[in-house]
This record gives C-alpha cells, sequence and structure tokens, in this order.
C-alpha cells in the first residue's frame, strides 16, 4: 500500500465579505482548491497578485478558516482548531523577516521560546548550546544568538526565522513568499540551504511565489492559481518547459520580460 500524501487539500473553498457592500455578499478568494504536498516534495503554488495563494497557505497552517473543503495531514483530517502538536508539525515562514520577529527579543530567546511552547520537543541539555547548534544549521553564526532583530540583515533575519521553525522539528514547511524580501544574491543562498534542509531534514515544503525564477529553483511540482481556481498543476519541468494553460504562458512569459529588463 502507498502512503498517503503528507499534505492533501481537497476542493478548498474561502470566502470574504465584500468591502463596502450593503448586502453582505462575499466573494471566493478560493473556489475548489485542491493540491497535495508528498513527504520529502517541494511544492510551490505559483499566481499573480490577488490570485488566493496565502489564502491557501493560510488555511493549511490553520491561521484561516474555510468554508468548504477537507484537508488531511500524514492521512488524518486537519482540524480547524489545531492541536498543539499539529501546530509544531506545520510550520510557516513568512514574507518579511523582520517583522516576523519579536523586536524585543534576541534571537536566542526567539529560538529558546519555540522550545517553551512546544517542550515535546525541546533539548535536554543545556538550551545555550541548543541554540547554537539551531544557529549552525541555517548558517548562522553562535554570536548572533546575543543580538536582536534591528542588528540582523534581512537574510540573516529570515535564517533565524527558518531556525525557528526548524527548533520544532516541523514535518511541514509552508513558506510564504520567503524570500521575495531578499536580494537576489541573498536569495539564492536561502535557496539553497532550504534545498539542503529538504535532503538532511526530509522536509516537505509548500512555496507560495509570485517569482517564478525562483520557483524554478527550488519546486518539484508547480500549481498554478488564477483567482482563486488552480488552473494548471504539473512537475516543474513540464510546467515550464510546456505549460498548457494560456494563464501560465502569460505567467513565464511575463518573467521572461522582467528578467530581459533585468539583463
Ligand atoms: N482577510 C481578508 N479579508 C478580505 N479579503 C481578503 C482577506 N485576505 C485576502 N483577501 C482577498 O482575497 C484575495 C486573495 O488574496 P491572497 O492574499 O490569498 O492572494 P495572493 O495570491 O497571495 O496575493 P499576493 O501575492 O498579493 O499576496 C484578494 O482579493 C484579497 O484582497
Amino acid at each position: 500500500m502507498t502512503n498517503p500524501p503528507l499534505l492533501s487539500v481537497d476542493g478548498l473553498r474561502v470566502t470574504f465579505p465584500v468591502r463596502g457592500s450593503l448586502r453582505r455578499s462575499r466573494f471566493a478568494a478560493v473556489e475548489g482548491a485542491s493540491l497535495t504536498v508528498e513527504e520529502n516534495e517541494i511544492v510551490a503554488v505559483v499566481g499573480e497578485s490577488g490570485s488566493g495563494k496565502t489564502t491557501v497557505a493560510r488555511c493549511v497552517v490553520g491561521l484561516q478558516r474555510a468554508d468548504a473543503g477537507v484537508m488531511t495531514f500524514a492521512g488524518s483530517p486537519l482540524p480547524a482548531r489545531r492541536t498543539a502538536e499539529l501546530r509544531r508539525a506545520i510550520q510557516m515562514v513568512f514574507q518579511d523577516p523582520r517583522s516576523s520577529l519579536n523586536p524585543r527579543m534576541r534571537v536566542g530567546a526567539i529560538v529558546d521560546e519555540a522550545w517553551s511552547m512546544h517542550p515535546s520537543v525541546a533539548p535536554p541539555g543545556p538550551r545555550a548550546d541548543a541554540i547554537v547548534a539551531a544557529l549552525a544549521d541555517v548558517g548562522l553564526e553562535p554570536d548572533v544568538a546575543d543580538r536582536y532583530p534591528a542588528q540582523l540583515s534581512g537574510g540573516q533575519c529570515q535564517r533565524v526565522s527558518l531556525a525557528r521553525a526548524l527548533a520544532l522539528e516541523p514535518r511541514l514547511i509552508v513558506c510564504d513568499e520567503a524570500v521575495s524580501a531578499l536580494d537576489v544574491s541573498v536569495q539564492a543562498q536561502v535557496l539553497r540551504l532550504l534545498l539542503e534542509l529538504r535532503t538532511t531534514r526530509r522536509l516537505s515544503m509548500l512555496f507560495i511565489s509570485h517569482d517564478l525564477g525562483v520557483v524554478h529553483q527550488i519546486a518539484d511540482r508547480v500549481v498554478v492559481m488564477r483567482q482563486g481556481r488552480i488552473v494548471e498543476e504539473g512537475t516543474a519541468d513540464a510546467v515550464f518547459s510546456a505549460p498548457s494553460h494560456e494563464y501560465t504562458r502569460a505567467l513565464l512569459d511575463a518573467a521572461l520580460e522582467l528578467n530581459d529588463l533585468g539583463t
């Protein structure tokens, strides 16, 4: 028998109130979206701004309630109200590394706090050593533990966000535009790190991005969203070399044009 996917999302629908509407009407930000992420797989969700990518990500981590749809994790239903164990197993890394870290806490305390919230994975020995090890895992020097987020670069902050997520030994990391705010060279370093971690930690990732160049570097499979619906899905190679949907072709053309402008 084959294992169930690590994450399965089936028929997800999310609506929001239409702003300014007198009749309290709602619109569907996500309409019937279905996708899977297998163990050790990186699945990217791409699409233009407003296509519903972040809303899907927020549903997966339990930050947003869905109107309809079924989600499972390792074969078991994902309840709207998450257990501590599920909150630990599915971690999210956000776009803006600085604002996702508490500015008043030193980096060491930020990592330590994650363990205090999830004692089931807290290291048994001295915390200081474990913090240094957690930082080393994401390529940060020990002295970073004593610094505040404002004293770090954007790339270093994003590595701290990753260290905090990884300290909880998650099975799935949901990256929402996790490298979009970084310079291109720093982006490449963080993408390399994510690929390394996928191998060393056997991680799975749901990688939300509007940047097809980034997605090409990291994803095994790509899901294309437009106006709340999934319009195309396939291996990254297939989607990039022979997109079947007109919208995907337009996204790829737009990305190529941007690339040309940058050269
Ligand atoms: N909390 C909310 N209340 C009302 N409307 C919302 C809310 N969150 C998202 N939306 C709307 O739902 C639609 C999808 O938004 P979403 O953020 O999921 O798209 P996205 O593809 O991630 O876009 P972006 O790349 O710009 O973040 C948009 O029209 C957005 O304005």
